[in-house]
């Protein structure tokens, strides 16, 4: 149960805006984020330890504006895009004068959690022999890596081959058997679906799906 709490949150925070997370405080909330998911990709192995690297640095960004003395303009997305762009606090050319705003940072991990859903409903609907590298650089292609330079992309595609079997993948999520794991996808998609869809929409509407 309380790893489908952080799951919740993970879709919160990277599109919905944190007012909707359910049951954690919102000091504890990136804690949460943090430790389920670098514990998962670690659990994968030192190859991905620099993925999760930057999944942190972008959150302790958002913490730190979450926390700041400007913390009452980052409530939620829609409350942030609104201070941000009203404020000229976004670069909109090149990352120069405000290299870590929350649009910018926030756009990042909306770009990611594309890549998670794509990523995850290819798990949740592929046959158990499936390979898992080939669903992840299939939803890693037609998500992040149009915004990656060759280099990452490169080094990512390499990592994904040391990814395990579909069914051992399933079982890592630690919510029961690979069926059980199946079951709470079913669950957790249509909620990854609709944080995207609002936060793209919201970026959409700010033309700000570009942020350098
Ligand atoms: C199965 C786990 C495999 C993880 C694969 C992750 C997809 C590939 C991500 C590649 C990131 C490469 C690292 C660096 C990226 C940055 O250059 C780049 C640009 O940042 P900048 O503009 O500030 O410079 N950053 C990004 O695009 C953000 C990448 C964020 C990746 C988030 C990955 C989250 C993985 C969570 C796995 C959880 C699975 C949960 C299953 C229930």
């Amino acid at each position: 149960m309380r790893r489908r709490r952080c799951c919740w949150n993970t879709t919160s925070l990277a599109g919905g805006g944190w007012s909707g997370a359910r049951g954690v405080s919102p000091a504890t909330r990136p804690t949460c984020i943090l430790s389920a998911q670098c514990r998962f990709l670690n659990s994968l192995g030192t190859i991905f330890s620099f993925i999760s690297k930057d999944v942190v640095t972008k959150l302790q960004i958002m913490d730190q504006l979450r926390s700041g003395p400007q913390q009452e303009h980052y409530s939620s997305l829609q409350a942030m895009v609104a201070y941000e762009v009203g404020n000229q606090l976004v670069d909109l050319e090149r990352r120069s004068r405000h290299p870590d705003s929350g649009c910018r940072t926030v756009l990042r991990l909306h770009r990611a959690l594309r890549w998670l859903q794509l990523f995850l409903e290819g798990v949740r609907t592929s046959p158990e022999d499936t390979r898992t590298s080939v669903l992840c650089t299939d939803s890693y292609n037609a998500s992040l890596a149009t915004y990656h330079p060759w280099i990452i992309r490169r080094a990512v595609t390499v990592a994904f081959c040391a990814l395990p079997t579909r069914k051992v993948f399933l079982e890592s999520m630690n919510v029961g058997s690979s069926e059980q794991a199946v079951e709470m996808l079913d669950e957790a998609l249509p909620f990854i679906e609709r944080v995207y869809n609002i936060s793209q929409k919201l970026y959409a509407e700010h033309a700000l799906l570009d942020l350098p």
